[in-house]
């Protein structure tokens, strides 16, 4: 008989399906992901660390898997980081058969390889809607034996995806940033290096002020901003200076926290490649790529800061800036990966303003 395995949820709903990847058991938070490709990206996003992920595009597999160990610069060519970072994937239609001029294995075989449980042949999209009327919620894969549900959020994960090092990019550039690796992904890397600039990648909770800088990025990351205390106070310090600061999706809220804002968790996120942002002030659109469960509460920002774009689904906070320093964050990902690059220029916009730094203080 064909092997089964089960998809479980906290409130009880068990659903049954077909095994692929590693045969394996595992818990976490489940969410869900509406974007119509990216899967590769999606997998190794160290965003998504402790996450079982549903994603609901009808078919899932069907350009294969890249060379995960292939390298450009130093991060890996395909991959958003070194390795799949989610707990578990669950889609509809597994397609084995794969076709793609940069493919060199099946995605089965590839979660199978890094021990990751899939499953397939179940509605995702009608899990998708519990999840929406619901929220967020615990759950676990059952493959031959039972595991606990697990809560991600209670754990530091950022310390786990986290570099344990400094690694320079481009080293010997004239404009030198720091990068608060919070779980970085390798496209902020690509994006900051063909600009021209080093970048100086440390850990979460380096004391980066001993570094000779000129502008400080923080990166996204998995979990709740909240237990990034370390993070949290370095920036606190860095927002008294004038050196120009970007933060991306736990960057926004890690800055946002820094400066004495709040954060609080979405009922179940945004996940996909098609949310609308609005630049506050303008009436232009951005359609953006996006992957968080937190946000940032902008009905009280802090003085000096003001909210930069705004979703215009539910008219939550996809961004703050500072109305006299150089300094602005998004909630979404402008570096995108995949998903739509309408956004990328935020990093021309941070590169300048920190050659505008450097040369006012040189
Ligand atoms: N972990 C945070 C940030 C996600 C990210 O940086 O991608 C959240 O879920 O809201």
């Amino acid at each position: 008989m064909d092997k089964t395995i089960k998809l479980v949820f906290q409130d009880g709903l068990e659903i049954e399906g077909k095994p692929f990847g590693a045969y394996t058991s595992t818990a976490g938070e489940v969410v869900f992901n509406t974007a119509m490709v990216g899967y590769n990206e999606s997998l190794t996003d160290p965003s998504y660390k402790g996450q079982i992920l549903v994603m609901t595009a009808p078919m899932i597999g069907n350009y294969g898997v890249p060379d995960d160990k292939a390298m450009i610069d130093s991060v890996e060519e395909w991959m958003e980081s070194n390795q799949i970072q989610v707990k578990g994937l669950v889609i509809s239609y597994y397609a084995d058969d794969y076709s793609h001029w940069n493919a060199v294995q099946k995605l089965g075989a590839w979660l199978k390889s890094q021990n990751i449980p899939g499953v397939y042949g179940v509605d995702t999209r009608m899990i998708a809607k519990k999840l929406r009327e619901q929220g967020s919620t615990l759950g676990k894969i059952v493959a031959d034996t039972d595991v606990d549900f697990y809560n991600p959020n209670l754990d530091n994960l950022v310390a786990q995806v986290s570099c344990k090092e400094v690694i320079r990019y481009n080293e010997g550039a004239d404009i030198r940033i720091v990068l608060v690796d919070c779980g970085v992904k390798n496209n902020i890397i690509r994006c900051l290096v063909s600009r021209g600039v080093e970048v100086i990648r440390v850990p979460w909770d380096y004391n980066y002020e001993t570094l000779d800088y000129d502008g400080l990025f923080i990166s996204n990351g998995p979990g709740d901003p909240a237990l990034c205390v370390p993070t949290i106070n370095h920036i606190g310090e860095s927002l008294k200076g004038d050196k120009p600061i970007f933060g991306i999706c736990l960057g926004n809220q890690l800055v946002s926290l820094a400066a004495g804002a709040s954060t609080y968790k979405l009922k179940y996120g945004h996940r996909s490649h098609n949310q609308p942002v609005q630049l506050v002030g303008t009436k232009r659109c951005f359609i953006t790529s996006q992957n968080h469960g937190y946000a940032v509460d902008d009905s009280k920002l802090p003085e000096g800061f003001t909210t930069f774009f705004t979703n215009l689904n539910d008219g939550t906070c996809e961004g703050i800036r500072h109305e006299s320093k150089p300094i602005f964050t998004v909630q979404f990902h402008p570096e995108a990966m995949g998903g739509s690059i309408d956004t990328e220029y935020l990093f021309d916009e941070f590169i300048e303003e920190v050659k505008k730094y450097k040369s006012a203080n040189a």
